[in-house]
């Protein structure tokens, strides 16, 4: 089995979630982008109805190509709920629109305040990184289109250019500064319940998630997304003789041991593979996707480990064992029954010699 194990900082992201902040900062993408597609279609319809007999076609054209490329970007969004593919749209959308606007000039050159909202609209849907992304696009054709060489766009005045360009700058720079500080308290407030949360749901000695963090974050994962798990199996460790370690070295050293056998744990699994501090020298551990024979292959191969490594402190070897009961939850047997299970076959592991694996 490959040994490849995620940092501790990426094991906590990955099982204590943040789900209603995560939900809220989606959301906020998600208002934002229908209440930018909605608007702009209401926009366009008004705009298109009102003044077809009068506007070039060009700008007709320009302006029916919006209102498609935002409808169809919409109810893609209602349908599939995938914000990724339909801001992408949008943005292809949204380009092609600035540049046609600012080619066409709108209607009696008003082309150019139409364009303010577009540093607001990129900022809130797209986040910081694509929104500068899509903001430096927009700001370096308009100048092009403003400065650049004739390729047959409207003229706009000296005047207008500049107070344009100018205004728009204090928009791009308004809608950055929102957004950095939205997304930098984001990441604040994600970081401090992250770390509180894991506080509370694992052992301050070893590091590793607690008996809480089984009970209100794994199990309820493991019963509502039983296919990712099972068949799973359980291995249930205990140290051999760990009154004797504390009485002959002291408590300190007995620590020690704790935090060596944590480490020697930690390496020897998978990435999906969790382990927790069950009680006192007590260890359990969910081998997701794992049948009882391969968690047998993998306990002895966690205690060979163990008698091969022995804790080495103040230049003092100190050798000790564990003992393992291993139990499999499949269909049949739920995960009580098999943590039943692979508690008796430790008790079993430790009335019969200790250091070893009965499953
Ligand atoms: N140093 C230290 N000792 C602990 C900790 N938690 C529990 N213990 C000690 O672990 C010892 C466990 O003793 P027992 O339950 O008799 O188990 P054992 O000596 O390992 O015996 P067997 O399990 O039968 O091999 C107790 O003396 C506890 O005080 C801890 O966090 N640090």
């Amino acid at each position: 089995m490959k040994v490849d194990h995620l940092s501790s900082k990426e094991i906590w992201q990955k099982h204590l979630q943040l789900e209603g902040l995560h939900n809220a900062h989606q959301k906020h993408r998600v208002f934002s982008f229908i209440a930018m597609a909605v608007t702009a279609i209401v926009v366009f319809i008004i705009l298109i109805t009102a003044n077809f007999r009068t506007y070039p076609i060009l700008l007709t054209a320009t302006l029916t190509f919006a209102l498609i490329g935002m409808s169809v970007a919409l109810f893609l969004y209602f349908k599939t709920k995938d914000l990724t593919k339909t801001t992408l749209i949008s943005s292809i959308v949204i380009l092609i629109l600035v540049f046609l606007l600012t080619y066409t000039g709108g209607n009696e050159n008003t082309a150019l305040y139409w364009l303010m909202f577009s540093p607001l609209a990129a900022y809130s849907i797209f986040g910081i990184y694509f929104g500068s992304i899509l903001t430096l696009s927009l700001v370096s054709y308009i100048l092009f289109l403003l400065y650049g060489p004739d390729i047959g766009q409207t003229i706009y005045g000296a005047t207008e250019k500049s107070r344009f360009f100018a205004s728009y700058c204090v928009v791009i720079l308004f809608a950055f500064i929102n957004e950095f500080f939205r997304d930098k308290s984001f990441a604040t407030i994600n970081s401090i319940s992250l770390e509180q949360r894991k506080k509370a749901n694992s052992d301050s000695l070893s590091g590793l998630p607690n008996r809480r963090f089984i009970d209100s974050f794994l199990l309820p994962k493991i019963t509502t997304k039983q296919e990712n798990f099972l068949p799973m199996s359980l291995i249930m460790a205990d140290i051999d003789e760990f009154k004797i370690i504390n009485d002959t070295y002291g408590h300190d050293i007995g620590d020690a041991a704790i935090i060596h056998v944590a480490q020697l744990f930690k390496n020897q699994i998978r990435n999906s593979d969790v382990v927790a501090r069950y009680g006192g020298e007590e260890f359990l551990i969910f081998l997701p996707k794992a049948t009882h024979i391969k968690a047998l292959e993998v306990a002895e191969k966690i205690r060979c480990s163990l008698t091969n490594s022995p804790l080495t402190i103040n230049k003092q070897i100190i050798s000790f064992t564990c003992s393992f009961g291993v139990a499999e939850v499949n269909d049949i047997v739920p995960f009580d029954q098999a943590l039943k299970q692979a508690d008796e076959k430790l008790y079993q592991a430790k009335n019969s010699g200790k250091n070893k694996v009965v499953g």
